[in-house]
Protein backbone atom coordinates (compact mmCIF):
# COMPACT_ATOMS: atom_id res chain seq x y z
CA UNK A 1 0.00 0.00 0.00
CA UNK A 2 1.27 3.57 -0.57
CA UNK A 3 2.39 4.93 2.85
CA UNK A 4 1.82 8.81 3.18
CA UNK A 5 4.88 9.87 4.88
CA UNK A 6 5.85 13.38 6.36
CA UNK A 7 8.94 14.64 7.94
CA UNK A 8 9.11 14.23 11.91
CA UNK A 9 10.29 17.43 12.27
CA UNK A 10 7.06 18.57 11.50
CA UNK A 11 5.74 15.82 13.67
CA UNK A 12 7.46 16.80 16.60
CA UNK A 13 6.70 20.59 16.12
CA UNK A 14 3.15 19.91 17.22
CA UNK A 15 3.00 22.32 19.97
CA UNK A 16 2.05 25.10 17.62
CA UNK A 17 -0.79 27.64 18.69
CA UNK A 18 -3.63 28.28 15.69
CA UNK A 19 -3.91 31.53 14.96
CA UNK A 20 -8.11 30.58 14.36
CA UNK A 21 -11.16 31.32 17.09
CA UNK A 22 -9.92 28.21 18.39
CA UNK A 23 -6.83 29.27 19.40
CA UNK A 24 -7.99 29.48 22.89
CA UNK A 25 -8.78 25.78 22.84
CA UNK A 26 -5.74 23.87 23.28
CA UNK A 27 -4.81 21.78 20.26
CA UNK A 28 -5.49 18.24 20.15
CA UNK A 29 -3.29 15.66 18.41
CA UNK A 30 0.29 14.58 17.22
CA UNK A 31 -0.11 15.96 13.78
CA UNK A 32 2.28 16.20 10.81
CA UNK A 33 0.51 19.68 9.16
CA UNK A 34 -0.63 22.75 9.81
CA UNK A 35 -4.65 23.00 9.09
CA UNK A 36 -5.78 26.39 9.14
CA UNK A 37 -9.36 25.99 8.68
CA UNK A 38 -10.20 23.58 11.81
CA UNK A 39 -8.37 21.40 14.90
CA UNK A 40 -7.96 18.56 13.68
CA UNK A 41 -4.61 17.02 13.26
CA UNK A 42 -2.71 13.98 12.40
CA UNK A 43 0.32 12.14 12.40
CA UNK A 44 1.65 10.13 10.33
CA UNK A 45 4.14 7.27 10.80
CA UNK A 46 6.62 7.18 8.48
CA UNK A 47 9.67 4.40 8.00
CA UNK A 48 11.94 6.59 9.13
CA UNK A 49 10.67 7.42 12.47
CA UNK A 50 13.23 6.42 14.97
CA UNK A 51 12.67 4.92 18.45
CA UNK A 52 14.54 7.90 20.00
CA UNK A 53 12.17 9.94 17.84
CA UNK A 54 9.11 8.20 19.60
CA UNK A 55 11.01 9.04 22.56
CA UNK A 56 11.48 12.13 22.08
CA UNK A 57 7.78 12.80 21.56
CA UNK A 58 6.83 10.64 24.62
CA UNK A 59 8.02 13.11 26.41
CA UNK A 60 6.84 15.70 24.78
CA UNK A 61 3.42 14.40 25.73
CA UNK A 62 4.58 13.70 29.12
CA UNK A 63 4.61 17.11 29.90
CA UNK A 64 2.08 18.23 28.65
CA UNK A 65 0.13 15.89 30.38
CA UNK A 66 1.40 17.85 33.13
CA UNK A 67 0.48 20.79 32.30
CA UNK A 68 -3.18 20.14 31.58
CA UNK A 69 -4.14 22.90 33.71
CA UNK A 70 -2.65 25.80 31.62
CA UNK A 71 -4.62 26.09 28.26
CA UNK A 72 -3.06 29.54 27.87
CA UNK A 73 0.50 28.08 27.88
CA UNK A 74 2.61 28.94 24.69
CA UNK A 75 3.81 25.21 24.57
CA UNK A 76 0.47 23.53 25.02
CA UNK A 77 -0.30 20.13 23.00
CA UNK A 78 -3.21 18.57 25.09
CA UNK A 79 -6.88 19.97 24.44
CA UNK A 80 -9.56 19.48 27.07
CA UNK A 81 -12.04 19.73 24.27
CA UNK A 82 -12.66 18.77 21.16
CA UNK A 83 -13.32 21.27 19.06
CA UNK A 84 -16.68 21.38 16.44
CA UNK A 85 -15.55 20.50 13.21
CA UNK A 86 -17.78 22.20 10.50
CA UNK A 87 -15.86 20.31 7.34
CA UNK A 88 -17.99 18.66 4.97
CA UNK A 89 -19.10 15.02 5.78
CA UNK A 90 -18.34 11.79 3.23
CA UNK A 91 -19.36 8.78 3.13
CA UNK A 92 -17.61 5.92 1.33
CA UNK A 93 -19.82 2.71 0.31
CA UNK A 94 -18.07 -0.01 -0.74
CA UNK A 95 -18.45 -3.81 -1.21
CA UNK A 96 -17.52 -6.82 -3.57
CA UNK A 97 -19.15 -6.49 -6.99
CA UNK A 98 -22.88 -6.88 -6.80
CA UNK A 99 -23.51 -6.80 -3.03
CA UNK A 100 -25.93 -3.75 -3.40
CA UNK A 101 -23.33 -0.41 -3.21
CA UNK A 102 -25.90 1.19 -6.15
CA UNK A 103 -29.14 -0.04 -4.96
CA UNK A 104 -28.60 1.90 -1.56
CA UNK A 105 -27.08 4.39 -3.05
CA UNK A 106 -30.15 4.77 -4.85
CA UNK A 107 -31.98 4.69 -1.38
CA UNK A 108 -30.19 7.46 0.04
CA UNK A 109 -30.69 9.50 -2.78
CA UNK A 110 -34.94 8.97 -3.24
CA UNK A 111 -35.44 9.27 0.76
CA UNK A 112 -37.22 12.31 2.20
CA UNK A 113 -33.85 13.19 4.62
CA UNK A 114 -33.80 16.91 3.34
CA UNK A 115 -29.88 16.86 2.34
CA UNK A 116 -28.49 17.54 -0.55
CA UNK A 117 -26.09 14.64 -1.44
CA UNK A 118 -23.07 15.38 -3.83
CA UNK A 119 -22.05 11.56 -5.38
CA UNK A 120 -18.99 10.36 -6.58
CA UNK A 121 -19.34 7.24 -8.57
CA UNK A 122 -16.54 5.13 -9.71
CA UNK A 123 -17.52 3.19 -12.11
CA UNK A 124 -14.49 1.10 -13.54
CA UNK A 125 -14.53 0.67 -17.11
CA UNK A 126 -18.05 1.60 -17.66
CA UNK A 127 -18.62 4.78 -19.77
CA UNK A 128 -21.83 5.88 -19.47
CA UNK A 129 -23.95 6.79 -15.87
CA UNK A 130 -25.42 4.26 -14.75
CA UNK A 131 -29.35 3.95 -15.83
CA UNK A 132 -30.89 3.69 -12.34
CA UNK A 133 -28.35 6.82 -11.17
CA UNK A 134 -29.27 9.30 -13.71
CA UNK A 135 -33.03 8.47 -12.05
CA UNK A 136 -31.77 9.17 -8.99
CA UNK A 137 -30.20 12.43 -9.93
CA UNK A 138 -33.56 13.54 -10.82
CA UNK A 139 -34.71 12.32 -7.71
CA UNK A 140 -32.75 14.78 -6.30
CA UNK A 141 -28.91 14.53 -6.15
CA UNK A 142 -27.04 17.88 -5.81
CA UNK A 143 -24.63 16.51 -8.22
CA UNK A 144 -23.40 13.50 -10.12
CA UNK A 145 -19.57 12.98 -11.03
CA UNK A 146 -18.32 10.14 -12.74
CA UNK A 147 -14.90 8.45 -12.24
CA UNK A 148 -14.34 5.67 -14.95
CA UNK A 149 -11.08 5.54 -16.32
CA UNK A 150 -10.10 3.55 -12.84
CA UNK A 151 -10.47 2.39 -9.52
CA UNK A 152 -10.33 4.96 -7.05
CA UNK A 153 -7.80 3.24 -4.68
CA UNK A 154 -5.48 3.11 -7.23
CA UNK A 155 -4.90 4.87 -10.47
CA UNK A 156 -7.94 7.53 -10.03
CA UNK A 157 -6.51 8.45 -6.62
CA UNK A 158 -5.11 12.02 -7.88
CA UNK A 159 -8.81 12.34 -9.68
CA UNK A 160 -10.59 11.87 -6.38
CA UNK A 161 -8.73 14.53 -4.84
CA UNK A 162 -9.18 17.08 -7.85
CA UNK A 163 -12.74 16.16 -8.08
CA UNK A 164 -13.40 17.00 -4.27
CA UNK A 165 -11.27 20.30 -5.03
CA UNK A 166 -13.57 21.22 -7.42
CA UNK A 167 -16.62 19.92 -5.99
CA UNK A 168 -16.14 22.34 -2.98
CA UNK A 169 -15.03 25.19 -5.01
CA UNK A 170 -17.90 25.18 -7.37
CA UNK A 171 -20.24 23.90 -5.09
CA UNK A 172 -19.72 24.62 -1.47
CA UNK A 173 -23.12 25.78 0.62
CA UNK A 174 -25.15 24.03 -1.90
CA UNK A 175 -24.62 20.43 -0.63
CA UNK A 176 -24.10 18.98 2.92
CA UNK A 177 -23.23 15.52 2.30
CA UNK A 178 -20.80 13.41 -0.27
CA UNK A 179 -21.11 10.01 -0.62
CA UNK A 180 -18.31 7.57 -2.37
CA UNK A 181 -19.39 4.66 -4.27
CA UNK A 182 -16.59 2.58 -5.08
CA UNK A 183 -15.74 -0.01 -7.19
CA UNK A 184 -16.72 -3.57 -6.49
CA UNK A 185 -12.88 -4.17 -6.38
CA UNK A 186 -12.19 -1.42 -4.29
CA UNK A 187 -9.53 -1.59 -0.40
CA UNK A 188 -10.73 1.01 1.00
CA UNK A 189 -7.70 2.17 3.26
CA UNK A 190 -5.89 4.33 0.15
CA UNK A 191 -9.40 6.01 0.09
CA UNK A 192 -9.47 6.73 3.78
CA UNK A 193 -5.93 8.16 3.69
CA UNK A 194 -6.83 10.50 1.10
CA UNK A 195 -9.19 12.61 3.30
CA UNK A 196 -6.25 12.29 5.78
CA UNK A 197 -3.19 12.87 3.46
CA UNK A 198 -4.44 15.54 1.00
CA UNK A 199 -4.63 18.65 2.81
CA UNK A 200 -7.23 20.37 -0.31
CA UNK A 201 -9.64 17.86 0.68
CA UNK A 202 -8.88 17.67 4.35
CA UNK A 203 -9.51 21.33 5.20
CA UNK A 204 -12.78 20.89 3.65
CA UNK A 205 -14.48 18.06 3.89
CA UNK A 206 -13.98 15.22 6.58
CA UNK A 207 -14.32 11.43 6.31
CA UNK A 208 -18.10 10.55 8.10
CA UNK A 209 -17.51 6.80 7.57
CA UNK A 210 -16.95 3.68 5.74
CA UNK A 211 -20.26 1.70 4.74
CA UNK A 212 -19.95 -1.66 3.29
CA UNK A 213 -22.41 -4.02 1.88
CA UNK A 214 -22.22 -7.66 1.99
CA UNK A 215 -23.71 -9.68 -0.31
CA UNK A 216 -25.48 -12.25 2.00
CA UNK A 217 -25.59 -14.91 -0.62
CA UNK A 218 -21.89 -14.59 -2.39
CA UNK A 219 -19.65 -13.02 0.30
CA UNK A 220 -18.30 -16.52 1.77
CA UNK A 221 -17.04 -17.35 -1.90
CA UNK A 222 -15.24 -14.06 -1.65
CA UNK A 223 -14.25 -14.26 1.61
CA UNK A 224 -12.63 -17.94 1.15
CA UNK A 225 -10.61 -16.77 -1.89
CA UNK A 226 -6.99 -16.72 -0.80
CA UNK A 227 -5.06 -14.79 -3.16
CA UNK A 228 -1.70 -14.97 -4.01
CA UNK A 229 1.34 -13.95 -1.11
CA UNK A 230 0.58 -9.76 -1.07
CA UNK A 231 -2.20 -9.82 -2.45
CA UNK A 232 -5.10 -8.16 -0.64
CA UNK A 233 -8.72 -10.02 -0.27
CA UNK A 234 -10.73 -7.15 -0.72
CA UNK A 235 -13.81 -8.78 0.33
CA UNK A 236 -12.09 -9.10 3.73
CA UNK A 237 -10.27 -5.44 3.55
CA UNK A 238 -13.73 -4.08 2.94
CA UNK A 239 -15.08 -5.43 6.00
CA UNK A 240 -12.22 -4.68 8.05
CA UNK A 241 -12.19 -1.13 7.65
CA UNK A 242 -15.99 -0.51 7.93
CA UNK A 243 -18.27 1.13 10.03
CA UNK A 244 -21.07 0.08 9.33
CA UNK A 245 -21.76 -3.40 7.71
CA UNK A 246 -24.83 -4.10 5.69
CA UNK A 247 -25.51 -7.69 5.21
CA UNK A 248 -27.67 -7.24 1.85
CA UNK A 249 -29.52 -9.84 0.18
CA UNK A 250 -31.35 -11.77 2.52
CA UNK A 251 -34.06 -12.69 0.44
CA UNK A 252 -31.76 -15.21 -1.03
CA UNK A 253 -30.27 -17.28 1.98
CA UNK A 254 -31.70 -19.14 5.03
CA UNK A 255 -31.08 -17.75 8.50
CA UNK A 256 -28.46 -20.20 9.88
CA UNK A 257 -26.70 -19.01 6.96
CA UNK A 258 -26.75 -15.54 7.60
CA UNK A 259 -25.70 -16.53 11.58
CA UNK A 260 -22.90 -17.73 10.35
CA UNK A 261 -22.09 -15.30 7.63
CA UNK A 262 -22.58 -12.41 10.65
CA UNK A 263 -20.19 -14.68 12.73
CA UNK A 264 -17.64 -14.77 10.37
CA UNK A 265 -17.73 -10.83 9.72
CA UNK A 266 -17.59 -10.11 13.44
CA UNK A 267 -14.99 -12.23 13.82
CA UNK A 268 -12.77 -9.71 11.31
CA UNK A 269 -14.73 -6.50 12.30
CA UNK A 270 -15.67 -5.97 16.04
CA UNK A 271 -16.16 -2.52 16.09
CA UNK A 272 -18.63 -2.01 13.09
CA UNK A 273 -22.31 -1.83 13.81
CA UNK A 274 -24.46 -4.40 11.60
CA UNK A 275 -27.69 -4.70 10.22
CA UNK A 276 -29.06 -7.26 7.77
CA UNK A 277 -31.24 -6.15 5.13
CA UNK A 278 -33.13 -6.28 1.60
CA UNK A 279 -32.33 -3.74 -1.30
CA UNK A 280 -30.22 -1.67 1.13
CA UNK A 281 -33.14 -0.64 3.03
CA UNK A 282 -31.73 1.02 6.20
CA UNK A 283 -32.34 4.12 7.55
CA UNK A 284 -30.41 6.70 6.37
CA UNK A 285 -29.33 8.18 9.52
CA UNK A 286 -27.51 4.30 9.82
CA UNK A 287 -25.52 5.87 6.58
CA UNK A 288 -24.97 9.18 7.28
CA UNK A 289 -23.55 10.98 9.83
CA UNK A 290 -22.04 7.86 11.22
CA UNK A 291 -18.96 9.96 13.07
CA UNK A 292 -16.86 6.65 12.44
CA UNK A 293 -13.41 8.73 12.41
CA UNK A 294 -14.75 11.54 15.25
CA UNK A 295 -12.91 11.27 17.97
CA UNK A 296 -15.81 12.49 20.66
CA UNK A 297 -17.90 8.86 19.07
CA UNK A 298 -14.93 6.63 20.04
CA UNK A 299 -17.25 5.37 22.90
CA UNK A 300 -19.65 3.92 20.99
CA UNK A 301 -17.23 1.83 19.27
CA UNK A 302 -14.68 0.64 21.86
CA UNK A 303 -18.14 -0.31 23.91
CA UNK A 304 -18.63 -3.27 21.08
CA UNK A 305 -22.19 -3.23 21.58
CA UNK A 306 -24.18 -4.81 18.96
CA UNK A 307 -27.58 -4.38 17.42
CA UNK A 308 -30.06 -6.89 18.08
CA UNK A 309 -29.50 -8.76 14.83
CA UNK A 310 -25.85 -9.25 15.96
CA UNK A 311 -27.34 -10.70 19.48
CA UNK A 312 -30.15 -13.04 17.29
CA UNK A 313 -27.28 -14.28 15.11
CA UNK A 314 -25.75 -15.81 17.96
CA UNK A 315 -28.19 -17.94 18.54
CA UNK A 316 -27.42 -20.13 16.05
CA UNK A 317 -25.54 -23.37 15.69
CA UNK A 318 -22.43 -22.38 13.70
CA UNK A 319 -20.99 -24.77 10.87
CA UNK A 320 -17.95 -22.99 9.84
CA UNK A 321 -14.88 -25.12 10.82
CA UNK A 322 -12.98 -24.18 7.81
CA UNK A 323 -9.49 -23.86 8.28
CA UNK A 324 -7.19 -22.43 5.81
CA UNK A 325 -3.73 -23.52 5.45
CA UNK A 326 -1.95 -20.64 4.31
CA UNK A 327 0.56 -18.29 5.48
CA UNK A 328 -1.73 -16.44 7.28
CA UNK A 329 -3.28 -19.52 9.27
CA UNK A 330 -3.26 -18.88 12.93
CA UNK A 331 -5.73 -18.99 16.51
CA UNK A 332 -8.29 -16.49 15.58
CA UNK A 333 -9.67 -13.77 18.11
CA UNK A 334 -12.69 -13.74 19.35
CA UNK A 335 -12.42 -11.57 22.81
CA UNK A 336 -16.23 -9.99 22.53
CA UNK A 337 -18.29 -12.91 21.68
CA UNK A 338 -17.52 -14.80 24.62
CA UNK A 339 -17.93 -18.45 22.42
CA UNK A 340 -16.00 -21.52 23.66
CA UNK A 341 -16.10 -23.11 20.32
CA UNK A 342 -13.45 -23.78 18.50
CA UNK A 343 -13.26 -22.20 14.88
CA UNK A 344 -10.49 -20.95 12.92
CA UNK A 345 -11.76 -18.29 10.07
CA UNK A 346 -10.84 -15.75 7.94
CA UNK A 347 -7.02 -16.23 8.51
CA UNK A 348 -4.44 -12.84 8.73
CA UNK A 349 -7.26 -10.04 9.94
CA UNK A 350 -9.41 -10.15 12.98
CA UNK A 351 -10.24 -7.87 15.57
CA UNK A 352 -8.56 -7.92 19.36
CA UNK A 353 -9.98 -6.12 21.88
CA UNK A 354 -8.42 -5.06 24.99
CA UNK A 355 -10.45 -4.32 27.99
CA UNK A 356 -8.90 -2.98 31.27
CA UNK A 357 -8.86 -1.34 34.41
CA UNK A 358 -6.26 0.97 35.14
CA UNK A 359 -4.20 4.05 34.84
CA UNK A 360 -1.25 3.87 32.17
CA UNK A 361 2.15 5.37 32.45
CA UNK A 362 2.18 8.34 29.56
CA UNK A 363 5.49 7.56 28.52
CA UNK A 364 5.97 4.00 28.64
CA UNK A 365 2.31 4.27 26.15
CA UNK A 366 3.33 6.67 24.27
CA UNK A 367 6.48 4.36 23.79
CA UNK A 368 3.94 1.22 23.45
CA UNK A 369 1.81 2.68 20.76
CA UNK A 370 4.34 4.44 18.81
CA UNK A 371 6.60 1.27 18.45
CA UNK A 372 3.33 -0.65 17.33
CA UNK A 373 2.76 1.73 15.07
CA UNK A 374 6.51 2.31 13.88
CA UNK A 375 6.99 -1.54 13.50
CA UNK A 376 3.10 -2.55 12.49
CA UNK A 377 1.38 0.23 11.07
CA UNK A 378 0.76 -1.92 7.54
CA UNK A 379 -1.24 -4.63 9.67
CA UNK A 380 -2.45 -2.13 11.73
CA UNK A 381 -5.90 -1.36 10.20
CA UNK A 382 -8.10 0.07 12.09
CA UNK A 383 -7.99 1.08 15.54
CA UNK A 384 -9.87 3.38 18.90
CA UNK A 385 -9.18 3.42 21.84
CA UNK A 386 -10.27 5.19 25.39
CA UNK A 387 -7.60 5.50 27.94
CA UNK A 388 -6.67 6.45 31.18
CA UNK A 389 -3.47 8.18 31.43
CA UNK A 390 -1.79 9.23 34.51
CA UNK A 391 -1.59 13.03 34.71
CA UNK A 392 -4.52 13.36 32.72
CA UNK A 393 -7.73 14.50 34.24
CA UNK A 394 -9.52 13.25 31.00
CA UNK A 395 -10.26 10.39 29.33
CA UNK A 396 -7.35 9.99 26.26
CA UNK A 397 -9.44 9.18 23.51
CA UNK A 398 -7.89 8.19 19.80
CA UNK A 399 -8.21 6.54 16.57
CA UNK A 400 -6.01 5.17 14.11
CA UNK A 401 -5.93 4.20 10.39
CA UNK A 402 -3.01 2.25 9.44
CA UNK A 403 -0.16 5.29 9.96
CA UNK A 404 -2.70 8.65 10.55
CA UNK A 405 -3.22 8.74 14.19
CA UNK A 406 -5.50 10.87 15.61
CA UNK A 407 -5.58 11.23 19.96
CA UNK A 408 -6.93 13.50 22.17
CA UNK A 409 -8.40 14.33 25.89
CA UNK A 410 -12.53 14.26 25.37
CA UNK A 411 -14.18 14.57 28.92
CA UNK A 412 -13.51 14.49 32.83
CA UNK A 413 -13.20 10.80 34.06
CA UNK A 414 -16.11 11.54 36.57
CA UNK A 415 -15.06 10.74 40.54
CA UNK A 416 -16.22 7.55 40.93
CA UNK A 417 -16.01 6.28 37.08
CA UNK A 418 -13.81 2.87 37.08
CA UNK A 419 -11.15 3.90 35.15
CA UNK A 420 -11.60 1.17 32.14
CA UNK A 421 -9.36 1.69 29.10
CA UNK A 422 -10.70 0.09 25.85
CA UNK A 423 -8.73 -0.45 22.79
CA UNK A 424 -9.56 -2.30 19.81
CA UNK A 425 -7.65 -3.26 17.00
CA UNK A 426 -8.12 -4.47 13.67
CA UNK A 427 -5.43 -5.90 11.33
CA UNK A 428 -3.61 -8.84 9.82
CA UNK A 429 -1.44 -11.48 12.00
CA UNK A 430 -2.41 -9.63 15.20
CA UNK A 431 -1.21 -11.54 18.62
CA UNK A 432 -4.40 -10.85 21.37
CA UNK A 433 -1.58 -12.39 24.02
CA UNK A 434 1.16 -9.82 22.65
CA UNK A 435 -1.09 -6.92 22.51
CA UNK A 436 -2.67 -6.95 26.08
CA UNK A 437 1.33 -8.14 27.28
CA UNK A 438 2.00 -5.02 25.83
CA UNK A 439 -0.39 -3.20 27.22
CA UNK A 440 -0.06 -3.95 30.58
CA UNK A 441 3.26 -3.08 30.60
CA UNK A 442 2.46 0.07 30.51
CA UNK A 443 0.10 0.26 33.41
CA UNK A 444 0.94 1.53 36.71
N1 LIG B 1 -32.67 -10.39 -4.35
C1 LIG B 1 -32.08 -9.25 -4.07
N2 LIG B 1 -31.47 -8.54 -5.05
C2 LIG B 1 -30.89 -7.39 -4.71
C3 LIG B 1 -30.87 -6.91 -3.40
N3 LIG B 1 -30.17 -5.74 -3.38
C4 LIG B 1 -29.79 -5.49 -4.64
N4 LIG B 1 -30.22 -6.49 -5.46
C5 LIG B 1 -29.97 -6.62 -6.89
O1 LIG B 1 -28.65 -7.04 -7.08
C6 LIG B 1 -28.13 -6.51 -8.29
C7 LIG B 1 -26.83 -5.78 -8.00
O2 LIG B 1 -27.13 -4.65 -7.21
P1 LIG B 1 -26.30 -3.31 -7.31
O3 LIG B 1 -26.91 -2.34 -6.37
O4 LIG B 1 -26.14 -2.89 -8.71
O5 LIG B 1 -24.91 -3.81 -6.75
P2 LIG B 1 -23.50 -3.07 -6.81
O6 LIG B 1 -22.80 -3.45 -5.58
O7 LIG B 1 -23.70 -1.62 -7.07
O8 LIG B 1 -22.86 -3.75 -8.06
P3 LIG B 1 -21.49 -3.40 -8.82
O9 LIG B 1 -21.54 -1.93 -9.11
O10 LIG B 1 -21.52 -4.26 -10.03
O11 LIG B 1 -20.40 -3.77 -7.91
C8 LIG B 1 -29.21 -5.60 -8.85
O12 LIG B 1 -29.92 -6.33 -9.83
C9 LIG B 1 -30.08 -5.32 -7.65
O13 LIG B 1 -31.43 -5.06 -8.00
C10 LIG B 1 -31.51 -7.68 -2.37
O14 LIG B 1 -31.51 -7.37 -1.17
N5 LIG B 1 -32.09 -8.85 -2.77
Amino acid sequence: MASITTSMSTFLGFTKRHSSPLSSVRTTFFFCNNTPKNTTKRIVYSSSTSKQQIKRFSRRLTMSAANTSAPEAEDCDVLTKIPPDDRIPATIITGFLGSGKTTLLNHILTADHGKRIAVIENEYGEVDIDGSLVAAKAAGAEDIIMLNNGCLCCTVRGDLVKMISDLVSRKKGKFDHIVIETTGLANPAPIIQTFYAEDQVFNDVKLDGVVTLVDAKHARLHLDEIKAKGVVNEAIEQIAYADRIIVNKTDLVNEPDVASLIERIRNINTMAQLKKTQYGNVDLDYVLGIGGFDLERIDSAVEAKHSDEDHASHSHEHDHHHHHDHEHDHEHEHHDHHHSHDHTHDPGVTSVSIVCEGTLDLEKANMWLGTLLLDRSEDIYRMKGLLSVDGMEERFVFQGVHDIFQGSPDRLWAEDEARINKIVFIGKNLDRKELEEGFKACLL
